[in-house]
């Protein structure tokens, strides 16, 4: 079984979407969010819905043992606190966008947080929320980064097999970001610019 094939022989994108996606919860407030280590895992709190939730093909997002992509979403940087074991996180790359903070002992990424405030996602932090055991999280919505698996490993030719399954899913799959967040992102650029009024 490859990476991209459920025991079934169909094609595996991330668990939380290969078996049915479960439906969000109306006011959910929620959650936290464990590392994958049997003592003194990390946790943290996130105290609110999570938006755009998305599974993402890109080489640089968290994606749990065996999936072919991460499944990730983003949250108020203020609605994120780190409850128990700090001391265990690092950063995976201080000089990427998303500062990445990951458990030292079993690489879990717990969330990731830009730091630089001129970039459009400022204020954002980036979560996993299937770390969380609450129920009711956002849904994911789309697929991003799709093409970026093959840098990961995935053959070429699986990659029709693995847009109709995103497809069948309801995720429809871009090789960037959906189009609102790719218009979210040149606004501000624009903006910055003065192509747009500010
Ligand atoms: N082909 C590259 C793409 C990496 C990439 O640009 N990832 C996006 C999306 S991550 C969440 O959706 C990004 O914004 N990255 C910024 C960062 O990682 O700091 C690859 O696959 O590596
Ligand atoms: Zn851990
Ligand atoms: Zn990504």
């Amino acid at each position: 079984m490859t990476s991209t094939e459920t025991s079934t022989g169909g094609v595996g994108i991330h668990p939380a979407v290969d078996h049915g996606i479960p439906a969000a919860a109306a006011d959910f407030a929620g959650g936290v969010l464990s590392c994958h280590c049997a003592s003194n895992p990390v946790k943290v709190r996130v105290s609110a819905q999570t938006a755009h939730n998305h599974v993402c093909g890109c080489t640089k997002c968290w994606k749990p043992d065996g999936a072919t992509f991460s499944q990730i979403a983003v949250v108020s940087r203020d609605a994120v606190e780190v409850i128990e074991h700090p001391e265990k996180l690092e950063v995976v790359d201080a000089n990427a966008a998303i500062q990445r903070y990951r458990c030292r002992d079993c690489g879990v990424h717990l969330y990731g947080r830009i730091e630089n405030k001129d970039h459009p996602f400022y204020g954002l932090d980036f979560v996993h929320t299937e770390l969380s055991d609450e129920a009711g999280w956002a849904r994911p919505e789309f697929a991003a980064f799709v093409s970026s698996v093959i840098e990961s490993g995935v053959d070429p030719s699986r990659m029709d097999g693995i847009r109709s399954r995103l497809r069948e899913l309801g995720l429809e799959p871009y090789d960037a970001l959906s189009p609102p967040l790719m218009d979210a992102i040149a606004t501000h650029v624009a903006r910055r610019s003065g192509a747009l009024p500010a």
